[in-house]
């Protein structure tokens, strides 16, 4: 078999989320035959993301059935379609947003990277919610940051989480006084002096609101999505819905909702309640055509696992359940998003030859 014929046998293989064969999108970058070794390189951007996964074993299989010893080699995309974080090696930045506070949005971003690194992936967590920083507290770190001897910070490092807030640097009280533009000099220095490489995804806590905190903070790293966090009742949809126009407007990708305290199941009677109402995210994820990416319940573990800073991710209930569907599936829309950017450049002619550009991983 050659490599055309072999281009052929891939393109039999459709995108999991794009509804097109993984060749005419650009997923297959080169192939190569070597004597008995059979090079594939891929463009695949979201690490342990289960999609993506299914793709590598979806080419694996193929080349299987078509008798050839396998070899795959992982590459990244053109450099034109890369999402800068702030250093190279940061693949993806994932912003964790909400209209209104106290919806869950700083338990969410805590399980979230919890879960995706629980699923292998190196995972980095910045509390960017200046005036609330939470984040240590919730993910149960106790050690400081320290600094290298070139002034770069380093965060330390817990349950696989790198996590960095402005609240292990400065006083809660003096946090709460920062203005506008100190807050924004000091979370791009989180961001940029900070050694968080390498990172398959770095989770950013946002404040809550529609702000220029928000805005900055998307614009200093060039997030690669922000997932919107709410709950159901109307109130905090509505919100929301301007969460989703700040973004829209400043062409800041979403990589979809998730819907937080949907119902409560009673430990007593076993029977559910919709305390807050039900299917307000699903709803608006139809609204604004983006993933809806998870539900999650009112569970008292929750909040008590936040408190005690052990994340309830880590455990192995309902709500962890929920968690790591979430995460995989947060990861599943960073992949389709980082493919669909890869397409849409390649076939506008942005792609640069994959010979000038293949980077292993
Ligand atoms: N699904 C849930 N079930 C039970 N308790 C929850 C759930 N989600 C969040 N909580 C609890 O609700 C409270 C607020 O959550 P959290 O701090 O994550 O919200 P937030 O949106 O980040 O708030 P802020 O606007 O202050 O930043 C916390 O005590 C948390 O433990």
């Amino acid at each position: 078999m050659n490599e055309s014929a072999l281009y052929e046998t891939l393109a039999r293989i459709d995108d999991p989320k794009l509804g097109e064969d993984i060749v005419s999108l650009g997923v297959v970058t080169d192939i190569h035959l070597d004597g008995e070794t059979t090079n594939v390189e891929v463009a695949l951007h979201a690490p342990h993301a289960p999609d993506e996964r299914w793709i590598a074993t979806a080419i694996r299989d193929e080349l299987e059935d078509a008798g050839l010893e396998r070899d795959l080699e992982l590459s990244l995309a053109p450099e034109s379609t890369r999402h800068e974080g702030p250093t190279p090696d940061v693949k993806n930045v994932i912003a964790v947003s909400s209209g209104k506070g106290g919806v869950g949005k700083t338990t969410v971003a805590v399980n979230l990277a919890t879960a995706l690194a629980d699923r292998g992936a190196r995972v980095g967590i910045l509390d960017g919610d200046v005036y609330g920083p939470n984040v240590p507290r919730v993910l149960g770190v106790e050690g400081a940051p320290t600094l290298t001897d070139d002034e770069r910070i380093v965060p330390p490092e817990h349950e696989g989480v790198k996590v960095l807030s402005i609240g292990q640097l400065v006083p809660e009280d003096e946090a709460a006084v920062l203005r506008g533009p100190m807050v924004d000099s000091l979370l791009q220095r989180l961001l940029t002096e900070t050694e968080w490489a390498p990172l398959d995804y770095l989770v950013v806590d946002l404040p809550p609101g529609t702000g220029d905190a928000q805005l900055t903070l998307c614009q200093t790293v060039d997030v690669t999505g922000a997932v919107v966090v709410t709950t159901p009742q109307r109130v905090a949809i509505d919100d929301a819905r301007r969460n989703l126009s700040m973004f829209g407007s400043h062409g800041i990708p979403v990589l979809g909702i998730v819907e937080n305290m949907r119902t409560f199941e009673c430990t007593s009677c076993g029977d559910h309640h919709d305390l807050f109402g039900n299917g307000g995210g699903d709803e608006l994820a139809r609204e604004y055509d983006v993933p809806f990416l998870g539900a999650l319940p009112i569970d008292q573990d929750i909040r008590v696992d936040g408190d005690e800073g052990s994340p309830v991710a880590l455990g192995d209930g309902a709500s962890a359940r929920a968690f790591e569907t979430l995460a995989g599936n947060t990861a599943d829309a960073v992949g389709a998003l980082r493919r669909r950017d890869s397409a849409l450049a390649s076939s506008v002619g942005e792609a640069v030859p994959a010979d000038e550009s293949p980077i292993e991983s």
